[in-house]
């Protein structure tokens, strides 16, 4: 029997043309025998999340810093949308490009609205037009206006402050944003909503994200494709999560993406894209719906004790049934 192949549950690496491309870059530390990063060529379409992965001091701040120009080449190209930016203005070139990084860094003494308005200010938006688009901001990361508008940095949690610095980067409307490790001093609660708000917020905004994080799985459930960077940013692998657990280019990538690729594969495979078999007649010992992935359709399993579980439609109406074996199938050895 053959069954329809799996779909990932992660969007699909948009087509779009390229909007960030990085082209024999390299970047040497004064002092410092090797580069920091030695002839990076890499290219980020137009809509789509990059994610950076790579062991501590690899060089991905360095690549990150770079695209703004916050560092300047050795030697290498950048283009933005075409434009080659590396003799560019950086302020211009850094209102097209948001930042956004783990210390947050909003200004202490200023209220949420005035670091939101920096830039706009600093663009002689008149006062309507950034109050207008302050709101508006506060609104789109999930913040009240009317409550936080008024407020200063420290009376705010830490996650909501993470908000408010996605807000400010995204003030001037910029087609592409950096984020370095943004997530990375949230709690795990914090920071699965955080991820969870992040990717509902890019599927309306549809801005280029270049986001770096030395965490495996955040990489997986943000990224459109990862590249996987080794010592001096070498690119070792550039692909989406589904291809790099299931073909792990080398040795380096295996190690990294560690025992437990078979089970993270899981979690970016629907369940409603696998062959389903009948649903059993009466009351169901588990329970998940189309959408979800195969990872909580084993989840739902496991609670029960059940070794099948039903799969809802939309509508809530039983759809079929997902067998243990059947999920079994759809796992792969990942390639030694
Ligand atoms: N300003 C600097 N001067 C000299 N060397 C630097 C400077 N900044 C970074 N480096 C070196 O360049 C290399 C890459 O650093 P970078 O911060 O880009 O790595 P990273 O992958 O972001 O690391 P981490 O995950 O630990 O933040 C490291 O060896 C680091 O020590």
């Amino acid at each position: 029997m053959t069954e329809p192949a799996a779909t990932e549950t992660t969007r699909a690496a948009p087509a779009g043309r390229e909007m960030i491309r990085l082209e024999g870059v390299t970047k040497r530390y004064p002092g410092q025998d090797a580069p920091a990063v030695g002839d990076l060529t890499l290219s980020v379409r137009d809509g789509e999340i990059v994610v950076l992965l790579g062991p501590s001091g690899c060089g991905k701040t360095t690549t990150l810093r770079l695209i703004n120009r916050l560092i300047e080449p050795t030697s290498g190209r950048i283009l933005l949308d075409g434009e080659d930016v590396t003799r560019a203005d950086p302020d211009r070139l850094r209102r097209r490009i948001g930042y956004v990084i783990q210390q947050v860094g909003l200004f202490p003494h200023m209220t949420i609205a005035a670091n939101v308005g920096v830039i706009p200010r600093t663009l002689g938006w008149d006062g309507g037009r950034v109050r207008a688009r302050v709101d508006e901001l506060l609104d789109m990361v999930g913040l009240d206006p009317g409550t936080y508008r008024g407020r200063y940095p420290k009376e705010l949690s830490g996650g909501q402050q993470q908000r408010v610095g996605v807000a400010r980067a995204l003030a001037a409307d910029p087609p592409a944003m950096l984020m370095d490790e943004p997530f990375g001093a949230l709690d795990p609660v914090t920071r699965e909503r955080l991820q969870d708000h992040f990717l509902e917020l890019q599927a309306r905004i549809g801005k280029t994200i270049v986001l770096v994080t030395h965490d495996l799985d955040e990489a997986l459930k943000l990224g459109d494709r990862i590249a996987i960077l080794g010592q001096g940013a070498r690119l070792v692998q550039y692909d989406t999560p589904a291809a790099i657990l299931a073909e792990p280019a080398d040795g380096f990538v295996a190690e990294f993406v560690g025992a437990g690729a078979a089970m993270r594969r899981l979690r970016l495979v629907e369940v409603g894209s696998i062959g389903l078999l009948p649903a059993g007649e009466g009351a169901p010992a588990a329970t998940v719906r189309a959408g979800q992935s195969l990872y909580e359709a084993l989840d739902a399993m496991l609670r029960a004790g059940a070794e099948t579980a039903t799969v809802l439609d939309e509508d809530g109406r039983p759809a079929g049934a997902v067998s243990w074996s059947a999920i079994v199938r759809q796992t792969p050895e990942p390639r030694p």
